[in-house]
């Protein structure tokens, strides 16, 4: 197979997304951690583990579980592993590995182990620069995609050029990609609707109605819009620039903050379910046997607006609960006073 796109990672939303990559005709390269999977794949043509319903076009696959050549055959890699396992994945690459190469993150999380955005960590332990680094984000379920119901991507980088181009590789006949430059701000915003969906979810656990729920994820999409701002007024201080501009209305923004508060697909929500109807963390996260990035994210988050400084109560209660142990309804009972 000639040099071409290749996908890290194994989970459902690494599976749509090579879906909607061979259904476009492209082929891939695709590690995979286990061999057994790769295995089962090449027999039965399906993902054992994840959206076991998507068939795929095996002539277009290249599988391999060994990281350095997968990579190496390469020259535009789309990461989609959970934030929680990237450096232990990307620890079996040399430094040199993403040299000359197009990364594309479609994790939605921070690196945990010091809260770096996915392009950050990147330039500290591979010198990736910052035009060769690409983000996938949006209102987008892999179980839709595996469905074929429309839903949009939107893509973003430093070039609109070079974003478009990769774009273009995902759009098909129900997938439309959005394109902006609007790299940090997305991450960001997506990294934050986690931890809001899993607030959605503890609320519906604790058996707050709809009307509640409404004013909850307006006064979220607030609170990310507070955190952004005074994000890109501090880091405009340092680097003497103009502040960045966000536009909180995309579907990127608000589209994401409301499917993931919203749908029964969601495993933020999922999760935060369950905690509110008192299940453990440790209870909740076997259960669901799929990674809920929100859990993790109200951490880095918390630690990050310690320097940020923005009004986030939603997102410190959702961390009080999960990491401190405050009980949800007593958490909850306090928000409740504080919304506009
Ligand atoms: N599922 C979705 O609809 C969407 C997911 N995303 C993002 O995609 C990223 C990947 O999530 P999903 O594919 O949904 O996760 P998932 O929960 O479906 O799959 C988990 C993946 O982690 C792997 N894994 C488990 N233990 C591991 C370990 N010790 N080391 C390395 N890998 C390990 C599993 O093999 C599996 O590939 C996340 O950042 C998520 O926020 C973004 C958009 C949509
Ligand atoms: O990012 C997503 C939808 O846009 C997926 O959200 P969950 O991880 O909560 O399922």
């Amino acid at each position: 197979m000639s040099k071409s796109i290749g996908i890290i990672g194994s989970g459902s939303w690494a599976t749509a997304l090579a879906k909607i990559l061979t259904d476009n005709g492209h082929p891939i390269h695709w590690w995979i951690r286990n061999d057994e999977t790769i295995r089962h794949m090449q027999l039965r043509h399906h993902n054992k583990h994840y959206l076991t319903s998507v068939y795929f076009d095996t002539s277009l696959l290249s599988l391999s579980s060994d990281l350095p050549a997968m990579v190496a055959a390469c020259d535009e890699l789309v990461l989609a592993v959970p934030s929680a396992f990237l450096e232990d994945v990307l620890s079996l690459l040399p430094p040199d590995a993403l040299r000359n190469k197009k990364i594309i993150s479609a994790i939605k999380g921070l690196v945990p182990s010091n809260n770096d955005l996915i392009g950050q960590y990147l330039y500290k332990q591979f010198e990736l620069p910052a035009n060769q680094y690409f983000t996938i984000t949006g209102p987008c379920h892999a179980e839709e995609v595996a469905n074929e119901k429309l839903s949009y991507l939107t893509f973003s980088g430093a070039s609109l050029e070079a974003t478009q181009a990769i774009a273009d590789k995902f759009t098909g006949s129900f997938l439309q990609t959005i394109v902006n430059t609007d790299v940090v701000g997305v991450q960001l915003a997506a990294v934050l609707k986690n931890i809001y969906a899993l607030g959605a979810g503890i609320a519906h656990g604790l058996e707050y109605g709809d009307n509640f729920l409404s004013v909850l994820i307006t006064n979220c999409f607030r609170e990310m819009q507070s955190f952004l701002e005074k994000y890109e007024e501090q880091k405009a201080a340092v680097a003497g620039t103009s502040q960045m501009v966000h536009n909180y209305s995309a579907s990127a923004y608000l589209g994401d903050l409301l499917v993931t508060c919203y749908s029964l697909h969601s495993r933020n929500r999922t999760f935060g379910n369950m905690i509110g109807k008192g299940y453990s963390v440790k209870a909740a996260q076997l259960e669901l046997n799929m990674v809920a990035e929100g859990y993790y994210a109200s951490k880095c988050m918390y630690e990050m607006n310690r320097q940020i400084g923005a009004y986030m109560p939603v997102a410190q209660a959702v961390y009080a609960i999960l990491w401190q142990q405050v009980h949800p309804s007593e958490a909850f009972l306090s928000l409740e006073k504080g919304f506009i």
